[in-house]
């Protein structure tokens, strides 16, 4: 295994790059955010190498020039990379993992960035070879829009990033680099269970974009003059649902399916507190309806007060 970098400063300005050619695959709005920071003078690559399967994703790229190099084949991309991070939706992980394995260099760092972990290490470490360290991880950042023009190089300022390593799977400076790599792109870190951490995604990110896409599709369903009075009068709470339900269907029908037992419990633990609603608004018991409003105002106010409203 080669030496990885052993000094994880958290500094963001830390001038020396942590890695000597960094590759990411998939340039949409992760990769892209992250190859932007990797491009600033933030020590993260000297070399930041770009790949998408897509060819006018890759010419766009090319045109905002958020990438050194931008090869045409995946295999050119990743070949003497230090790091290779994965971008791509979750349902495509496991064939871009192994589309870059054979081409990997003995003791290359591969990372992920993948919205669910169990299900992105079950495909990646059973073909993970011997000398290659795989350290899974998300970044808890992102907004409603994707390709490589949504990207920008602050989107993880301020936001944790979770890592997920799993044992025998990278030695532990594998796991300090990519951390290193994380803080330097303006992120917290904290190490979690896979497990864990898909059963808490479930619940913070999951749910609620099932939501927004269900209540959008319930209103679109709604006939005549009350679903053009949706449109006309969604300067309402309606609004904020809206801007979620914007999301790219393949990066979210790939994290339901890939997180499905976890997402299921936590709708069928919703679907239960949305009925108890129902029956405090039927049967008038004001108490009830008062006291979950005020856990959600709670919430809202605890996010504010750790600034990751
Ligand atoms: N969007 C978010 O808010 C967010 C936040 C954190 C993590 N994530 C995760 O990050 C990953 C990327 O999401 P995104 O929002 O950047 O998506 P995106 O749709 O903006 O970009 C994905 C890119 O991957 C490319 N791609 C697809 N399959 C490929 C393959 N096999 N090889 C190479 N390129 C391929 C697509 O052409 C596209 O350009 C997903 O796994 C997602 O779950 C997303
Ligand atoms: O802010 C948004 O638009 C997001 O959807 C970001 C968000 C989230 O749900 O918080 C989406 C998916 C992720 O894997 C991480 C972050």
């Amino acid at each position: 295994m080669s030496a990885f970098p052993s000094d994880p400063s958290p500094s963001t300005d830390a001038r020396t790059p942590l890695f000597d050619r960094m590759a990411v695959i998939g340039m949409g709005l992760i990769g892209g955010s992250v190859a932007r920071r990797a491009m600033g003078d933030h020590g993260i690559a000297r070399e930041l190498v770009a790949f998408d399967a897509d060819p006018a994703a890759r010419d766009r790229v090319r045109a905002l020039g958020i990438a050194h190099d931008v090869p045409d084949t995946l295999a050119d991309a990743v070949r003497n990379a230090d790091c290779v991070m994965l971008c791509v939706p979750v349902g495509a992980m496991g064939a871009a993992a192994a589309a870059a394995m054979p081409h990997l260099r003995p003791g290359a760092i591969l990372t992920d960035v993948g919205s669910t972990k169990q299900s992105v290490i079950r495909e990646v470490q059973p073909i993970l070879r011997p000398e290659i360290g795989f350290v899974p991880a998300h970044p808890l950042a992102g907004t409603e829009h994707s390709g490589p023009d949504a990207g920008f190089a602050t989107l993880f300022e301020g936001r944790w990033s979770l890592l997920t390593p799993v044992d025998g799977a990278a030695p532990p400076e594998a796991v300090v680099a990519v951390e290193a790599l994380w803080r330097r792109c303006g992120a917290m870190t904290r190490r979690m269970d896979p497990a864990h951490h898909d059963k808490v995604l479930a619940i913070v990110s999951h749910l609620p974009h099932l939501l927004a896409f269900t209540i959008c599709g319930t209103a679109d369903d709604l006939e005549g003059e009350s679903r053009s009075e949706v449109l006309q009068f969604a300067a309402s709470g309606f609004r904020d649902f809206t801007r979620i339900a914007a999301s790219d269907p393949t990066m979210w029908r790939d994290v339901f399916l890939n997180n499905r037992d976890a997402l299921l419990e936590m709708l069928a633990r919703f679907t239960e507190d949305a009925q108890a609603m129902a029956r405090a608004i039927r049967w008038g018991d004001d108490d009830f309806i008062v006291d979950r409003i005020e856990r959600g105002r709670r919430i809202r106010r605890s996010l504010i007060e750790i600034k990751q409203a």
